[in-house]
């Protein structure tokens, strides 16, 4: 029977673990592990594929696979578990404009905004609209709208404008169904909030809602997507530069009050993913790429103890590369090659063992 979302989406349920990554746990590390002479490590490995993660969509041939998660989720549910499903929005064009790694199929010259809206947003809301029983949670476009506030002097972001107001307004508007909640990124407290930056993006992320027409399934934002920082320190790490502003939670309770203030009484999401280990092994607050010295974080389904964070999530799933090393690649960035970044890497997305491995020593809480 057909679910309709109020308030937090994620109260009194289950996010879904998918079968996707539980795979490359299980058929990747797993063997890697015991092929490597660290059969120790297999149980804990073991315990990673259960945890739930976020489904990323980065490209239109990517939707092929949407069905057989949405089907696993109805199974689940059937079962009489109120599992939600998780999953990210992530094909813009000229995606990723102030980075390399991450760029993505589609581009503005080519067409890219009418193909993002017919061929990948239009066929994803088709999809969902057959599966009106599934709650189901949203992360909008990482690093999209962070890149808007902070990065117009660079061209290709500046060039992109236009293209991501529209077709994120696109995105909002006609995902607002009944049993979907949306997150649309807002960076984390390293880039958007510095003083300069936070006072952007009150006003920046409230028009965007309002633009959209306040959609009721646009429920806030997700904070610290493919990021390290942490929940909550009591002391600042080293490369927070002296920020007042240098962990999530005091991210989040200075953005909430400035959205409300903008007419948006927004709630959000932050991934923990890979911020079990605090300080990380960053040089640099802004080393986005592979950072050294990170682990597994607070588990996803945690109580928040914060009126203004929805959950705890794992929205870039620990493991999968954020870019490749391949100083001969296309998409190769020098902040993979920093002297924060584990080398070698391969390209964004793809398995990254080594990787894996670090979060899992560092784990905190610790598998067992
Ligand atoms: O002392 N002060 O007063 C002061 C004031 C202002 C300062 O300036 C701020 O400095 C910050 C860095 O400290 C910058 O933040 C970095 O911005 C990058 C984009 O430009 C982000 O990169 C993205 O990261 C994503 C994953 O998170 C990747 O998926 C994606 O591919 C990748 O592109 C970094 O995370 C993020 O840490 C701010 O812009 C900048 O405004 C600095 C000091
Ligand atoms: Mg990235």
């Amino acid at each position: 029977n057909p679910i309709t979302i109020s308030g937090n989406p994620f109260a009194g349920r289950k996010q879904h673990y998918n079968a996707y990554y539980s795979s490359e746990v299980y058929n990747i590390a797993v063997p890697s592990l015991v092929a490597a002479g660290k059969a120790s490590l297999t149980a804990a490995a073991k315990a990673v594929a259960t945890v739930p993660t976020f489904v990323w969509f980065d490209t239109i041939d990517k939707l092929s696979q949407l069905e057989g998660h949405l089907n696993d989720i109805r199974a689940k549910r059937a079962t009489g578990e109120d599992t939600l499903g998780i999953f990210v929005v992530y094909d813009l064009p000229d995606r990723d404009c102030a980075a390399l790694a991450s760029n993505g199929e589609l581009s503005i010259a080519n067409n890219g905004v009418n193909i993002y809206k017919t061929q990948y947003i239009d066929p994803m809301v088709a999809i969902f609209k057959r599966y009106p029983d599934i709650p189901l949670a949203l992360v909008i476009e990482p690093d999209s709208v962070a890149n808007m506030i902070t990065n117009m002097g660079t061209a290709k972001c500046a060039n992109a404008k236009t293209a991501y107001e529209d077709c994120i307004s696109y995105a909002v508007q006609k995902l607002n169904l009944p049993n979907i909640a949306m997150y649309l990124d807002a960076g984390h407290a390293g880039w958007l909030g510095w003083p300069d930056n936070l006072a952007k993006s009150g006003p920046y992320y409230a028009d965007i809602y309002k633009k959209a027409g306040s959609p009721a399934s646009f429920r806030g934002l997700a904070t610290n997507v493919a990021n390290y920082n942490a929940w909550s320190v009591s002391t600042c790490p080293p490369y927070t530069q002296g920020a007042s502003i240098c962990d999530e939670k005091r991210y989040i309770n200075a953005f909430g009050p400035l959205l409300r203030s903008n007419g948006w009484d927004a709630h959000f999401i932050v991934d923990q993913g890979r911020s079990g280990k605090q300080p990380t092994g960053q040089g640099e607050w802004g080393d986005w790429c592979n950072a050294i010295g990170t682990g597994f974080g607070i588990r996803p389904d945690t109580p928040t103890n914060d009126a203004l964070l929805d959950a705890f999530v794992w929205i870039k799933p620990g493991g999968e590369c954020d870019g490749t090393s391949d100083t001969s690649a296309v998409r190769y960035d020098s902040h993979c090659g920093s002297s924060s970044s584990l080398k070698p890497a391969p390209e964004a997305g793809t398995w990254f063992q080594a990787y894996f491995e670090q979060l899992l020593v560092n784990a905190n809480p610790s598998f067992p």
